[in-house]
C-alpha cells in the first residue's frame, strides 16, 4: 500500500501524526491516508460513544480504542521526560478512569429564544453544544441536564451565557450558578423547589460577589481517607473517584513508611489525610487557598488526625531547605505550573523519598530535571488519564534518595 500513509502516533494535542510528520485530525494510530487526504480507518478506530463527538469540546480523542487512548497518555509522559533529555525510569501502566465517572464538570448554559442549551463548549469556541448525552459525566450530574434547563429558562438573558458547576459530595451533587437573574419572590421559591425535589447537597449562585449558597440542608462533604472534610464553594478535587484512588495508591508507594511527611499544595487533604491513618504518621499540610486550608484545618481538629495544617503560599514563600529536611516524605501535587521554586529548594533537600503529582507532564519534566541535578533518582512514573478522551494526562512519580 505505498499510496497511502499509516497514521503511527498521537501528538500532544490530539492529531494523527504519520511517518514523514504530517498532522491529520480524528485519526488513530493504524488508520490510513490515503493521497486525497480521506482516512481509511484501521484496527484502533473506535466507533464514538456520544452522539456530540466531535463537535463537543469536552472530548478530544472518542475515536481512539482503548489500548491506542491508554498508549497516547502513556507517551504524552514519556516524550515529556525525553524532551528533557532525562533516563526513562520504570514507566507503570497508565490508570485510565471509566467512562461516566467524572465528578466535576463546568458547563456553560445559554437562552435562545424559548430554548435553553447546556453543555460544554465547541472546541476552540465560544460556541454552546446542547448536551443530550454523555459519555464522560457522572449519571448524578447528568441527571440535573435536562431539569435545569426548565429551570434555568426564565432565569437566563437571551444570548448571555451563565455558569454551571457541579461536583459529587457525600450528599449529593453540589450546584453553583453564575450569570442568571434569580431576584423575587418566584425565582427564590423555584431555585429552593428544584434543590429539594432533586435532592442537590447545596444550591448556590454567584451574581459577580462570589458564591452565595441558597440551600444546603445539612454540611457539604467530600470522605477523604475517611475523613468528612466541609466543601468550600468551587474547591479543587481530583476528578474521578477511580483516579483519586490510584494517585493515593501511587503516593503511598512512594513514601513507603516514611514516620513524616509534608503534602504539599494539599487542597482539602487528598493525600495527607489518605497517609496519616493509622499508621501513626505525622503530615504537614500546605496550601495556599484559604477556604480549603480552613477546611482541612476543621477536619483534622475534629477527629484528632496528626496532620498540621499551614495557610501558605509556595510559590511566594516556598518551604526552605532546613524545613524539608525535616520529613521522611515529600508529597507534592502542583497546579499545572509546576513547582519550580518549591523544586529549587526540594533538589537540594536531604528528604529521602518524594511523591511527585502532576497535572502537566511539561512543567513535570522540569521539574523532575531539577531534582535530578540535585541528586534523586526518578525511580517510577504511573500515567493517569482521569480526564478520559480527553489531551489532559496526569501521572504520579516516585524519586528517592
Ligand atoms: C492540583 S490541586 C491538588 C490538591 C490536592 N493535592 C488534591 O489532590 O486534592 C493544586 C492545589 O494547589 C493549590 N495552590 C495553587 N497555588 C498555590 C500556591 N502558590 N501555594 C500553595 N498552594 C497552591 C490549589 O489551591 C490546589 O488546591
Amino acid at each position: 500500500m505505498t499510496d497511502t500513509s499509516e497514521i503511527l502516533r498521537i501528538a500532544a494535542r490530539g492529531d494523527g501524526v504519520t511517518a514523514d510528520g504530517r498532522y491529520f485530525p480524528l485519526t488513530a494510530p493504524g488508520d490510513r491516508v490515503a493521497v486525497d487526504g480521506s482516512i481509511i480507518p484501521g484496527p484502533h478506530h473506535a466507533p464514538p460513544a456520544c452522539s456530540h463527538y466531535p463537535e463537543c469540546g469536552g472530548c478530544q480523542l472518542q475515536h481512539l480504542d482503548e489500548e491506542s487512548f491508554a498508549r497516547f497518555v502513556t507517551e504524552r509522559v514519556v516524550n515529556a521526560l525525553s524532551g528533557q533529555q532525562l533516563a526513562l525510569p520504570e514507566v507503570m501502566p497508565a490508570h485510565i478512569s471509566p467512562p461516566n465517572s467524572r465528578r466535576r464538570a463546568s458547563l456553560r448554559a445559554e437562552r435562545r429564544g424559548k430554548k435553553v442549551l447546556i453543555g460544554f463548549n465547541a472546541g476552540q469556541s465560544h460556541r454552546i453544544v446542547d448536551m443530550a448525552d454523555c459519555a464522560i459525566l457522572h449519571p448524578a450530574l447528568f441527571a440535573l441536564i435536562a431539569p435545569l434547563r426548565r429551570l434555568l429558562g426564565p432565569m437566563l438573558r437571551e444570548k448571555r451565557a451563565g455558569g454551571v458547576k457541579m461536583t459529587l459530595t457525600d450528599q449529593g451533587v453540589d450546584l453553583l450558578l453564575d450569570g442568571i437573574e434569580a431576584d423575587g419572590l418566584a425565582a427564590a421559591e423555584s431555585l429552593s423547589r428544584f434543590a429539594e425535589d432533586h435532592g442537590l447537597a447545596r444550591l448556590s449562585l454567584d451574581d459577580g460577589y462570589g458564591p452565595q449558597t441558597r440551600w444546603e440542608p445539612e454540611p457539604v462533604t467530600v470522605t477523604l481517607g475517611g475523613v468528612a472534610v466541609s466543601v468550600p464553594h468551587d474547591a479543587f478535587l481530583q476528578a474521578t473517584q477511580d483516579g483519586e484512588a490510584a494517585l493515593i495508591a501511587a503516593v503511598r508507594d512512594a513514601i513507603g513508611d516514611a514516620p513524616t511527611a509534608a503534602d504539599l499544595f494539599s487542597g482539602l487533604g487528598t493525600f495527607a489525610l489518605s497517609v496519616v491513618e493509622g499508621q501513626g504518621r505525622k503530615v504537614y499540610a500546605a496550601e495556599a487557598a484559604r477556604d480549603a486550608a480552613f477546611a482541612l484545618k476543621g477536619a483534622v481538629g475534629r477527629v484528632q488526625a496528626l496532620v498540621f495544617v499551614e495557610h501558605r503560599d509556595l510559590y511566594r514563600r516556598p518551604l526552605t531547605t532546613a524545613e524539608l529536611d525535616r520529613f521522611g516524605a515529600i508529597i507534592l501535587d502542583p497546579p499545572r505550573a509546576g513547582a519550580e521554586e518549591q523544586v529549587k529548594a526540594l533538589s537540594s533537600s536531604k528528604a529521602p523519598r518524594i511523591a511527585y503529582v502532576s497535572c502537566n507532564p511539561a512543567t513535570f519534566a522540569r521539574d523532575a530535571k531539577t531534582l535530578i541535578a540535585g541528586g534523586y533518582r526518578l525511580d517510577w512514573v504511573r500515567p493517569v488519564g482521569q480526564f478520559r478522551w480527553s489531551t489532559h494526562v496526569e501521572l504520579a512519580a516516585a524519586f528517592t534518595r
